[in-house]
């Protein structure tokens, strides 16, 4: 346990790791992006495209010639990917096909959970079969079956050796069953307590006044150091005129870090169960966990940029199945945008006595400074998006503990590394496959509203396509494959746009939408002109 003393606090700094713990798999640690300048032209024999940064976007796609409609301008395969709650029996695990009606005829199971179930009805053939087995291994057989579907054994075997074999496989399906466990055990119990929060919550009359903050705090440190016998937290106040935007995300980055160590060291919110698009998203990092053990179990992320380039480019070739690991380093995380929308949200301490509470009096904006107790975080109002990272890493732990003796330490450094990255990167699985801009361009008669979502999947070399609400260029999914395709003619040197959502909204509602949904303020041509045509009519009519 570390402390440092800062203007005569002592701040805590808990969550190192003890260096006898191993963690394996890569370092995607809560680092700003690789900027690479660099990676300039892929490889225009392959696509007509390049990798360049544009003012108040960061990177995106260009052409490097004129294109034509219709042409496929890049072409991404996955690194990790989740089937959605609702279709897991009726979507190949490997390819994505979907059969609504009579699901899969491969199914895998996980075979740890099988020695529980025979656990249930036959005590002694579990002893005989697998208890033992999973005594050995120090892991609590699941009372849920995870079963994979598959369209072909072709898939399953092609699934199975993508994870790095069978073990690696049975250990994945393990921890999906770990999560289901956890989900089901602490299900009611937790939506209890997430409608009391709630109903907490929306009583903000009710929030405490700053000195019942302190002297709730107070008294709940005093007890955490009686029960250890040292002095663990103390926390110090910023000052009331505190502007979150006076912080570089450097110093934002410390103070997230600082909170999320006492999160984990407290276990608050533990009892916060996500949602199910969050589960799905944390079956998602679950995937790519697993996977990146198997991928790459040693190597780091200093890999240069020039193998990287070869690797995106190699990757993106007709006969690779599974994007290279290296790739989600250059993704962009983003937990400080998602983090400052919080801030401006949270309600910390009221400021003046009449009871009303402003926004709040936080951080001060000096080195790492205010380290809130684990009484501050529980009584503010911390955003959603925050408790549903919190309440995610929380789900994925206790069900990694369960397993961990095979996939090492699971930090909150690197679950946020990998959450933020592929929380608004990753691309829908959607059935049909295509990407439409109009339901009236569907060659197959299916409206657009008849698409079913089910998974999703990061494809972390594809993630440099900026948002359009005029795009040119569509998704064509094929498989596991995601190809990128011109919708009209593109001039060389202009930028190449994909739409993340639904372009057929107003322009206040697309916007709000990639706000909650992407943390962007859409900055798209379309948005531009047809912002600038409201004020016009809005100054007519004032
Ligand atoms: C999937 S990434 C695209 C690649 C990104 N520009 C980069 O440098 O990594 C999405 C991010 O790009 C930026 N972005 C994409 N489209 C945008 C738009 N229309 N207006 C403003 N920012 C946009 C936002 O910062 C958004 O969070």
């Amino acid at each position: 346990m570390s402390t440092l003393s800062i203007d005569g606090h002592d701040v805590f700094l808990p969550g190192i790791l003890p260096t006898t713990q191993k963690v394996v798999g890569p370092a995607v640690s809560c680092e700003s992006p690789r900027t690479d300048a660099t990676l300039g032209i892929l490889d225009e024999a392959l696509f007509p495209v390049s990798i360049r940064h544009v003012a108040g976007r960061g990177r995106g796609f260009f052409a490097t010639r004129d294109i034509q409609a219709g042409e496929t301008v890049f072409r991404a395969v996955p690194l990790a990917w989740a089937i959605s709650e609702d279709w897991m029996k009726n979507t190949c695990w490997w390819c994505f096909a979907y059969n609504s009606r009579r699901g899969h005829p491969i199914k895998a199971m996980d075979v740890s959970a099988t020695s529980s179930t025979l656990a249930m009805g036959n005590p002694q053939a579990s002893k005989k079969r697998g208890g033992a087995t999973a005594a050995k291994n120090g892991s609590r057989p699941s009372a849920n079956r995870y079963k994979g579907v598959f369209c072909s054994l072709e898939c399953h075997q092609t699934a199975i050796s993508a994870h790095g074999g069978q073990e690696k496989w049975d250990g994945y399906l393990a921890l999906l069953s770990a999560m289901e466990d956890e989900i089901q055990m602490h299900g009611s119990q937790i939506a209890r307590s997430n409608k009391a929060r709630e109903k907490t919550e929306l009583c903000s009359s009710t929030l405490p006044d700053s000195s019942q903050l302190r002297a709730a705090a107070v008294e709940l440190e005093s007890m955490l150091s009686s029960e250890s016998g040292e002095k663990r937290v103390v926390s110090n106040y910023p000052d009331a005129d505190f502007d979150p935007d006076d912080l570089t995300d450097d110093q934002l980055g410390e103070w997230i870090s600082a909170v999320w160590n006492t999160i984990t060291e407290y276990g608050l919110f533990s009892d916060y169960m996500p949602d199910s698009s969050e589960r799905e998203l944390t079956r998602l990092i679950a995937n790519q966990l697993c996977l990146s053990d198997a991928l790459s179990t040693d190597r780091d992320s200093a890999i240069s940029t020039t193998d990287w380039q070869t690797e995106m480019v190699a990757s993106s070739a007709a006969d690779r199945d599974i994007a290279p690991l290296e790739a989600l380093f250059h993704v962009k995380s983003n937990e400080t945008e998602v983090l400052r929308a919080s801030i401006c949200q949270m309600q910390l301490v009221p400021t003046s006595l009449d009871g009303c509470i402003s926004t709040p009096a936080t951080i001060a904006p000096i080195r790492l400074p205010w380290h809130p107790s684990p009484a501050q975080i529980l009584q503010s109002q911390w955003s959603s998006s925050f408790q549903a990272a919190a309440g995610s890493y929380s789900l994925l732990a206790r069900a990694w503990e369960r397993t961990s003796n095979k996939l090492g330490v699971l930090s909150h450094a690197r679950f946020r590394g990998v959450y933020y990255r592929e929380k608004a990167n990753s691309f829908g699985i959607w059935d049909p496959p295509t990407d439409v801009l109009q339901p009236a361009t569907l060659t197959d008669g299916t409206s657009y509203d008849e698409r079913e979502w089910v998974g999703f999947s990061i494809y972390p070399t594809a993630v440099y396509f900026n948002h359009s609400c005029a795009p040119n260029v569509s998704k064509l999914r094929h498989g596991r494959t995601m190809n990128f395709v011109s919708n009209q003619s593109v001039h060389s040197g202009e930028e190449l746009f994909i739409s993340y959502g639904s372009v057929t909204d107003a322009v206040s509602e697309r916007r709000d939408r990639l706000r909650d949904h992407f943390f962007f303020e859409c900055a798209c041509e379309r948005c531009i002109a047809e912002s600038s045509i409201q004020l016009c009519t809005l100054d007519g009519e004032i």
